[in-house]
């Protein structure tokens, strides 16, 4: 509801044509308002609008507006009012009732009045809204102009904003082709970037693969060179204890050798005390037997000596009672001649005879002391005696306690000194043992296989295996022959190049040398007690260590060694030196025998790092081979294959009965120390492992008695 006065807000569809109407065409449209205007009972600002445009000739929309009017004490404030005052019906009390009728109608002409005035009031209201809203349209319309000028300003700024604008939108739409020609160019390039990164990735990958490779290789390496490094320092140490237990070996040997021949000197000095002891003490019991009888005839003297001394000393005891009986009778008798002296009453003759038996008592008794002295002397000489023989007896005792001791002392000795030389005698068997040994050396080629085998036997410090060990079975069997041995050695040295068989020791080496004769005439043969015998082989007897070292020399210079890219001075061939010892020992009627096979084997070497060719080549396939035949039955035996393959090849062959039999058998293992050569190294190293773990059966002393057959025998 609005009340004069009050702000009626601005209808926008108010024109500048309503504008300017005057009050009666305000009226007349009212009118064709109310016709036509609506029921807006609800509507609220526009509503009041629709009730101005009405007019007051629509007494709803005056009602809806709200404005509620008191005139004469009657109120309009809506629609239903003057509707309600519109549809009064003037009834008087009855139907001639005029003046109540009469009165009603001044009341209801009152209130159509109040109504009139309030529709004028309501008018004048709008009037004044609508000076209002006209002088507000003019402002507004100002406004507008302002605004329009404002805007034709803006349009016109716009405009040149807006060439502005062309300008720059040609501008940059030329920049735009520009960058857009760029941007194809920056494409292709981006696709080729991307298609060099696509590449870039895939070779990336590849690198990583690469390098993921060449980390698990350079890691396998790393583990192999610290195992080989390991190896290395594990083999270093076990060759410096090798070396130390060879070189206390040797000095055991020596001493005990000196040990034994001094002891064999103090054995037999001790054997001729024994035997002089033995003289002595034989003439010491002669002499303690004749003591013995010395003494017993002491003692039977001694018994006849006390008892006699015993007899004296009763007879003595006797004459010391007679005496004191005779002593006591001279004493009454003199008493008694006193008292006949005093009475006088005896005669003279009386007295005479007493006196006569006085004096022979007397002398009785002194008879009897005499004879008594001379017992008291026998017995008193009788004792010295006793004492003499006792003293005599004692001495001889003593003598025969001593020699007993001496006797014991010496027995102690010669027990002592036949431990010693059985002690002497283990330790040569310990040896012995230790020699009787199959030795091969096993590695690439130019790891030092014949360096370790031969080494240099004229430089003393650069001896090798073989002159070492030579020396060392010559010096123990010179040794022994003061225990009453005696050995007899024959060597001989053999190659096997190209699967053949050489005799190194032949006296004229054929050059033209003809393989088919050298495979039947070399013919390895191996008896049911596991002798071998190879047919034609130079057997040559030794006795000292310079017959072996010229031996020695001359297999040397016959040997096939050739320059290959590994070593300047290649074995070509398997060598194998070969001793057999047999032993006798007179005195005991003993007999020992071994064979020391002592071998240098060629080196396995990778044909492509070798660059073997022609019959170098043929050399490398066929030492290749001999060692893939040797590892394979070192597998075998290891597996305890019922199969061993030990005719595969000749070398094999040739030492079955020192890997299969009830031989001892060493395998040296030589590595080059050279980075390039670790693989092959690792392959030895395998390969030693695997023949570490092999155990080729018990060894068995070859001793036996008189009239043996040789363990080995060649034709
Ligand atoms: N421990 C060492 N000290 C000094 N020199 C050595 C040693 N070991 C090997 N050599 C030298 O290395 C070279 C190759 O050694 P050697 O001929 O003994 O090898 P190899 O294993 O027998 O080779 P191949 O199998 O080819 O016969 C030789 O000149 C040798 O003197």
């Amino acid at each position: 509801m609005y009340s004069r006065g009050q702000n009626i807000p601005r209808a926008p569809s108010t024109t500048k044509e309503n504008l300017d109407e005057t009050p009666m065409d305000k009226r007349r449209r009212i009118t064709v308002g109310k016709m036509v205007g609506p029921n807006t009972t609800n509507l609220r600002p526009r509503q009041v609008l629709s009730a101005v445009n009405v007019g007051p000739a629509d007494p709803t929309s005056a009602a809806n507006s709200d404005a509620g009017s008191t005139v004469g004490g009657i109120e309009f404030s809506s629609r239903e009012d003057v509707e309600r005052l519109l549809s009064e019906k003037i009834k008087g009390k009855f139907k001639t009732d005029l003046k109540g009728k009469n009165e009603q109608m001044i009341e209801y002409i009152k209130k159509l009045k109040a109504c009139i005035r309030w529709f004028m009031e309501l008018e004048d209201g709008y009037l004044l809204e609508q000076e209002k809203l006209r002088s507000l349209s003019e402002a507004e319309e100002k406004r507008h102009a302002e605004i329009e000028t404002q805007m034709k300003i803006n349009i016109e700024e716009l405009n040149s904003r807006i060439e502005d604008l062309q300008g720059q939108c040609a501008s940059l739409q030329e920049k735009l082709s520009r960058e857009e020609a760029e941007k194809l160019a920056i494409s292709k390039s981006f696709r080729e970037e991307a298609e060099a990164r696509v590449a870039s990735d895939r070779l990336r990958a590849s690198l990583a693969e690469e390098l993921e490779r060449t980390t698990e290789d350079l890691k396998r390496n790393s583990d192999q060179i610290k195992l080989l490094q390991d190896t290395n320092k594990r083999l270093q140490e076990y060759n410096t204890s090798l070396q130390q237990y060879n070189s206390n070996l040797q000095a055991e040997s020596v001493k005990t050798g000196e040990a034994i021949s001094k002891m064999h000197t103090e054995k037999t000095a001790m054997m001729e005390t024994i035997a002089s002891l033995r003289d002595h003490t034989n003439l010491l019991k002669s002499q303690l037997d004749s003591s013995r009888s010395s003494q017993q005839e002491a003692i039977k003297l001694k018994e006849e000596l006390r008892k006699e001394v015993g007899c004296l000393r009763a007879e003595l005891q006797q004459v010391r009672d007679d005496r004191d009986h005779q002593l006591s009778q001279v004493q009454s008798l003199s008493i008694e001649l006193a008292n006949y002296k005093e009475l006088t009453g005896k005669t003279s003759k009386e007295l005479d005879t007493i006196t006569t038996t006085r004096t022979t008592l007397e002398a009785t008794c002194s008879s009897q002391k005499e004879r008594i002295q001379l017992l008291e002397s026998q017995v008193e000489a009788a004792n010295e005696k006793l004492k003499r023989a006792d003293l005599t007896a004692i001495e001889v005792m003593t003598e025969y306690e001593e020699q007993k001791n001496t006797i014991k002392v010496l027995q102690n000795r010669v027990i002592d000194a036949d431990i010693q030389i059985f002690e002497a005698e283990k330790l040569r068997k310990k040896l012995h043992n230790t020699i009787l040994v199959c030795i091969f050396a096993y590695g690439q080629t130019g790891s030092g296989k014949t360096y370790t085998m031969m080494g240099q036997p004229e430089a003393s410090e650069q001896k090798g295996l073989i002159p070492r060990s030579l020396e060392q079975i010559f010096q123990i069997s010179q040794s022994l022959e003061s225990q009453g041995w005696k050995y007899k050695m024959q060597a001989s040295m053999l190659e096997i190049y190209n699967e053949t068989i050489r005799d190194l020791l032949a006296p004229i080496r054929s050059s033209n040398f003809d393989a088919t004769a050298a495979h039947s005439k070399f013919a390895i043969k191996h008896d049911s007690n596991g002798n071998t015998h190879v047919s034609d082989l130079t057997v040559v007897d030794v006795c000292s260590i310079k017959e072996v070292s010229f031996l020695l020399r001359q297999a040397a210079q016959s040997r096939s060694v050739g320059r290959t890219q590994m070593n300047e001075q290649s074995s070509r061939s398997h060598f194998v030196f070969t001793l057999r010892i047999s032993g006798v020992n007179e005195s005991t009627d003993q007999h020992v025998q071994g064979v020391l096979n002592l071998i240098d084997l060629a080196g396995s070497e990778r044909l492509a790092k070798s660059g073997s060719t022609g019959d170098r080549l043929k050399e490398t396939q066929a030492i290749n081979k001999s060692l893939s035949a040797l590892s394979d039955v070192i597998f075998a035996i290891a597996k305890k294959d019922d199969h061993v393959p030990y005719r595969n090849s000749k070398l094999t062959y040739l030492l079955q009965p020192c890997l299969g039999g009830d031989s001892k058998t060493l395998m040296f293992v030589n590595i080059s120390p050279e980075v390039s050569s670790a693989g092959e190294s690792i392959c030895s190293l395998r390969f030693a492992a695997r023949v570490n773990s092999c155990e080729i059966g018990i060894p068995r002393r070859q001793t036996q008695m008189r009239s043996l057959d040789s363990r080995l025998s060649y034709g």
